[in-house]
């Protein structure tokens, strides 16, 4: 049962007085309270709740440079510090291999001489100089890595609060798993592309070409030669990594493919327990880890075969270098110090233009990361979040009025749920909402709470139109409460057929059996897909009762079905929905005679309209009316 509950001044006296319906609370899908208030009177206008989320956020429309820099700029000061030591840490490593050189050829050229003093001294100066740029080099990274997670930090809190301010219309359409991953991975991409990658890849940059210039400076040759053997087997590693990377991705989709199982199991624990699944569900990951060994081996083969040729092409550029300098040696081209710095600036130009290459590569990632960021960061929801009016709370009387509404569910724009609806629910009374399954008892609270708004016509509090007010105090006087079975992400038949010990062997018929007398059928088949419609959080969005239909189904292939409460339980939770009820404006979307009976106003939807509304009496005594046919069918229920 669903119900709305709004408060009136008259109400008060009736506290001790009429009896409120009995709500069945094994049965109850959700109550709605409006909070009773004393009188007083009038707007309080352009009274706000916090911030405004409608107003644009201040990156909104500027370049993408731009947004980047804006996100960087709180970090200018440690990023600038991190860049002077990267600065000082480069110099430092560039230069070793220099001195590096001229120590051997100190060792070398004259070993007759007593150099030990001199050798002593430049390798304790070094040694220092060593000792500074490795402190620099550290300062840098932690500088970074800290200013990176600042970013993350600001970027993910700003991101979480758009999200949760987004109309309900943009949840039903986009799926929860998508907006995690916005807020772990593409955060933590960004914010590293932004610090950490940036300034490795400043250093490569650096190092490569101070590199690549040393390496001419110590031997033009040698340079040359170097320079028209590595570009061609950098290009096929290129082409190769890319390779790679495509393989990575596949990896990555089918184990986010196996995370996303064990997520929807893990948080459904207590249905796959009941049905004692557990072991089912072990094999069902199990094969879907099984497909991420097959990629992940695929992909270790093909890393194997990269790695092993990276090894052996650089072995080989070391080698013909070493070649080509000792036959340069030989003719006194070139000392054997000189030779060492320019092997070592060689590995290091080596290792920098792998760094290069590895920085592109984030970088590109964390632009798409970021583009992707942007568009949720910056994306206005359709519905304010915390702005408009807010009613003066002495004069709140609590009636409400839907009048010629016209509403469909953004996600289904095609299925008008309501054509030209029209209810009014005075202030301080007891209205009973029935009608079919599916007809819209659910979405009268959903338009009530202003989680939508209807294309057309009016939902009104005390007169006054609920677009104009601030839909967070709007909802704060309202209190739902709901129930709702959980389906899995998969067929409607599979649904039903997990209730089997073992689904696979459960046939058609079956299953098709338990849905009829879970009275199913005739929604199921209403789908272009029938049974085999995909429903969950992908699937197609059924309401309440559809889905307990579903899951009543699921339950008849066990066992026969019980009641949710026992009788104890069931008094306990009336008594306090019948608290909860007193002194309020009641909307009961119900289905139970015995709640139904209470209330003062029955009033019946069908086909996207109130076909009949007035006393229960009066509404039971037309001889052809639906609400008397609706109540023949569901009669066993008041029992
Ligand atoms: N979020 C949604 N997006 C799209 N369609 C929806 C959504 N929620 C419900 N619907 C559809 O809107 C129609 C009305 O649903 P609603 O939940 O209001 O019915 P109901 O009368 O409360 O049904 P029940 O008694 O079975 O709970 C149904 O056809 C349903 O499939």
């Amino acid at each position: 049962e669903r119900s709305c509950l709004l408060p009136t001044p008259q109400a008060r006296g009736r506290r001790s007085g009429k009896k409120l319906p009995r709500a069945s609370s094994a049965q109850a899908l959700a109550v709605a309270v409006l909070a009773r208030l004393a009188g007083g009177s009038g707007w309080r206008a352009g009274r706000h709740f916090g911030d405004n989320s409608r107003q644009r956020p201040a990156a909104a429309g500027r370049s993408e440079a731009w947004k980047l820099l804006s996100l960087v700029r709180p970090e200018r000061g440690r990023l600038a510090a991190a860049v002077g030591f990267l600065a000082v840490s480069s110099v430092i490593t560039m230069s070793a291999p220099f001195f590096l050189g001229k120590i051997i050829d100190v060792v070398y050229t004259n070993p007759s001489v007593d150099y030990g003093e001199s050798l002593t001294r430049l390798c304790a100066g070094l040694t220092c100089v060593f000792l500074c740029g490795a402190a620099a080099n550290a300062i840098r990274v932690y500088l970074m890595q800290s200013s990176g997670q600042r970013i993350v930090n600001r970027l993910r809190t700003s991101l979480f609060s758009s999200i949760l301010k987004q109309e309900i219309a943009f949840f039903d359409k986009t799926r929860t798993g998508e907006l995690i991953n916005r807020l772990s991975s593409d955060t933590a991409l960004l914010g590293r592309s932004l610090t950490e990658n940036l300034s490795d890849g400043l250093r490569a940059g650096a190092q490569a070409s101070v590199g690549i210039g040393m390496m001419f400076f110590v031997s033009p040759n040698l340079a040359t030669f170097v320079l028209s053997v590595v570009p061609p087997i950098s290009i096929l590693a290129v082409i190769y990594g890319r390779y790679l990377r495509k393989l990575s991705k596949s990896t990555q989709d089918s184990l986010a493919q196996a995370t996303q199982l064990a997520e929807e199991r893990i948080g459904n624990i207590r249905t796959i327990r009941a049905f004692g699944k557990e072991m089912t569900e072990v094999e069902k990951y199990g094969s879907q880890v099984e497909h991420v060994l097959q990629l992940a081996r695929k992909e270790a083969f093909a890393r194997a075969g990269f790695f092993g040729a990276a090894g052996l092409s650089g072995n080989l550029v070391v080698l013909s270098v070493l070649y080509k300098g000792g036959l340069m040696m030989g003719s006194t081209h070139m000392t054997v110090g000189e030779l060492s710095s320019f092997l070592m600036y060689a590995f290091w130009v080596g290792l920098s233009i792998g760094g290069l290459s590895s920085f592109y590569s984030e970088l590109m990632k964390g632009l798409g990361a970021g583009g992707r960021l942007w568009e949720l960061l910056e994306r206005q929801p359709q519905l304010p979040f915390n702005e408009g009016v807010v009613l003066d709370e002495k004069s709140f009387q609590g009636a409400l009025e839907f009048r010629n509404v016209h509403f469909a569910y953004p996600a289904r724009p095609e299925v008008l749920v309501f054509q030209d609806f029209s209810l009014s629910i005075p202030s301080g009374s007891i209205t009973a909402l029935v009608g079919p399954s599916g007809s819209g008892k659910s979405t009268v609270v959903s338009l009530l709470l202003r989680l939508y708004d209807p294309a057309s016509g009016t939902v009104s509090l005390d007169g006054h139109d609920i677009r104009q007010l601030n839909p967070v105090w709007l909802r704060s006087k309202i209190g739902v409460v709901s129930q709702e079975p959980v389906l899995f992400s998969c067929s409607i038949a599979e649904n039903i057929a997990y209730g089997a010990d073992s689904p696979s062997s459960v046939t058609a018929q079956q299953v098709q059996r338990a849905a009829a007398v879970a009275n199913a059928t005739s929604f199921i088949q209403s789908f272009p897909q029938g049974f085999d419609t995909v429903v969950g959080e992908k699937g197609v969005l059924l309401s309440g009762g559809q889905k307990q239909r579903i899951a009543i189904a699921r339950a008849l292939l066990k066992v026969s079905l019980s009641h949710a409460l026992d009788a104890e339980n069931e008094h306990l939770v009336q008594e306090a929905l019948d608290r909860l009820m007193e002194g309020r404006t009641v909307l009961v979307i119900a289905h139970r005679l015995s709640t139904i009976k209470n209330a003062s106003l029955v009033a019946v939807l069908d086909q996207g309209k109130i076909s009949e509304h007035g006393k229960h009496e009066e509404l039971l005594s037309k001889p052809d009316g639906i609400y008397r046919k609706l109540m023949n069918k569901q009669s066993f229920l008041s029992s």
